[in-house]
Order: structure tokens, then sequence, then C-alpha cells
């Protein structure tokens, strides 16, 4: 691989260290992510998948470990720093915009992400006609409803928006954390296609975290499967492409059985010296 877009190297976090409440959501992850590649997140409820994308974001330090972006070392990099390299999507539709300003002023807003100067939050006749474009291919009929509240929309229109928007400067890295799983199964797959097409066409060095195994099998050229705070699997595209939904649900049931059979061990180690 050349420079990858994303290098991560043996980065650790622990949260309430030392209490009842210790949590390790990162037990040392090494990972290394090409220019362009689509990787999918998958893994279990409290697998860490979450906590490596906010780890790359920079929603907090790591305990030990070194994260590069683009060739660039961002470890000591406060988040809104590295907010200049990423685009993001939380799982929350309402999260990503704000609802009492227009479908327009909030797309003003995205495209002065990264510039301290020039751009207000009241959109160039420019903008808006690119922006009239854009959202017209949405095929979400909301291209004539420019000067509407974005609170006003469901929750599909908004999250297809947010995406738009979080992609519309071309992010070094686009980080999409549980983007549908808030909505409903037809407008999940309408976000689903439109993230699949706006991440082929734009080349977007990509982490999705997903729940949907079909989701997995259907998009991207990697799947990192996460465990315990670390890397279980690592699937390459030519892996991948054989790879199907029941292939990774066995996998699952896999490490459930594994984790049932530690838990029983543990608790017949407990009993014995109770
Ligand atoms: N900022 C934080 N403070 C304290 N604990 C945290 C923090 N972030 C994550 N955790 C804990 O780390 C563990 C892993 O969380 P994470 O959200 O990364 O899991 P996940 O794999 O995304 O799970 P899910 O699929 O349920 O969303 C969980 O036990 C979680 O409570």
């Amino acid at each position: 691989m050349n420079q990858p877009m994303v290098r991560i190297e043996g980065a650790r976090k622990t949260f309430h260290a030392g209490t009842i409440n210790e949590v390790r959501p990162m037990a040392g992850i090494d990972l290394a992510i090409a220019e362009g590649s689509f990787v999918i997140v998958l893994g279990g409820n409290g697998s860490g998948k979450s906590t490596l994308l906010n780890a790359i974001a920079g929603s907090f330090m790591l305990d030990s470990g070194r994260i590069e972006l683009d060739g660039q070392d961002v470890t000591g990099w406060p988040e809104h720093r590295r907010a200049s390299l990423i685009g993001r999507v939380f799982q929350n539709p309402f999260s990503g915009t704000a609802p009492t300003m227009t479908i327009a002023e909030n797309f003003a807003l995205a495209a002065k992400r990264g510039l301290t100067r020039g751009l207000g939050w009241v959109p160039s006749r420019q903008l808006r006609d690119e922006l009239r474009e854009r959202v017209f291919e949405l095929k979400m009929g909301l291209e004539d409803r420019m000067d509407t509240a974005i609170g006003s929309l469901s929750g599909g229109q908004r999250q297809a928006l947010t995406l738009l928007m979080a992609t519309w400067l071309k992010p070094r890295l686009l980080l999409l954390d549980e983007h549908t799983a808030a909505l409903d199964p037809k407008s999940a797959d309408q976000v689903i296609a439109l993230t699949d097409r706006i991440v082929s066409r734009e080349r977007l060095t990509t982490l999705m975290v997903t729940h949907s195994m079909q989701q997995a099998v259907n998009l991207g050229d990697r799947i990192v499967m996460m465990h315990k705070g670390r890397v279980l699997h690592d699937y390459d595209a030519l892996h991948k492409r054989r790879l199907r939904a029941d292939d990774l649900l066995a996998c699952f049931e896999d490490i459930r059985r594994r984790e049932l059979l530690d838990e029983s061990a543990a608790e017949m180690l407990h009993s014995q010296y109770v």
C-alpha cells in the first residue's frame, strides 16, 4: 500500500480506568486504510466500533498509540482541527443539521467548513444553483423546498441532506456511524443507495459502521470486524467478494459461543473460590 489515508498504530483507550465501570473499547488497534477504500466496520454491541470512529475524529485523546490522517500525525490534534479533513454522519438524523435553518442555509454553513472568513450562512447564487442540482439527484422532491426549515423534514430526508452536506467539500475521510439505523426500511435503502453513489463517484475514503450483514456484503471493498476493542477479522476485497450475509452471521454466532464458554468457565472458577 502507498501511504495510507488512515494509519492507526497501537491505539489504546480505557474509560473510567480503575473503577468498577472500567471499559477498554480500544485494546491495541493497528489499522491502515488505503486512499479511496470503503471499509465496513462490523462487530457486536460494545465491541468498540463507534469508539474507533470517535478516536479518528478526535472526540477524545488516546491513552497510547498514534493516528495519522493523510500523512499527518494528528494524534494530538483536537477534534475541531481534524474536522477540516473529515466528514461525519451519525445515527441520529436530527444531529447533523441546524433544525430552524433552511436547507440552503445549512448548506451554506457546510460550505464554510474549514474556512475562517469569507462565506456566511447566506447561500450565494452559485451555491444555490449547484445545490438545487445535487438535491434534485436525491429524487426526494426537495429541490423546490430550499427555503424550508430542515427541522420540518422527515428523518430520511434529513439524513440524505446530512450526507450530502458532509461530503460537499470532498473530505479526505468520511465517517458513517450507523447512519441508517434510525430510519424506516425504505428511507434506509434510499440513504444507502445515495451513500454508495457519492462514495464511488467521489472515491471517498470511508469507514461505515453498520449492524446490517446485507449492507456489509453489498457495500464497500473491505470488512473490519471488531471484538472487545480489537480487530478480530479483516477481509480484503478479494475475500469480501466471496462472503455472504450467512457467513458473517455464522462468524458472529461463533464469537457469541466462545463468549458464553468464557463466561461459564469464569463462573465455574468463581464458584470454586467462593
Ligand atoms: N466517552 C465514553 N465514556 C465512557 N465509556 C465509553 C465512551 N465511549 C464509549 N464507551 C464505552 O466503550 C464501549 C464500546 O462502545 P462503542 O460505542 O464503541 O461500541 P459499539 O461497538 O459502537 O457498540 P454498539 O454497536 O452498541 O453501538 C462501551 O462499553 C461504551 O459504553
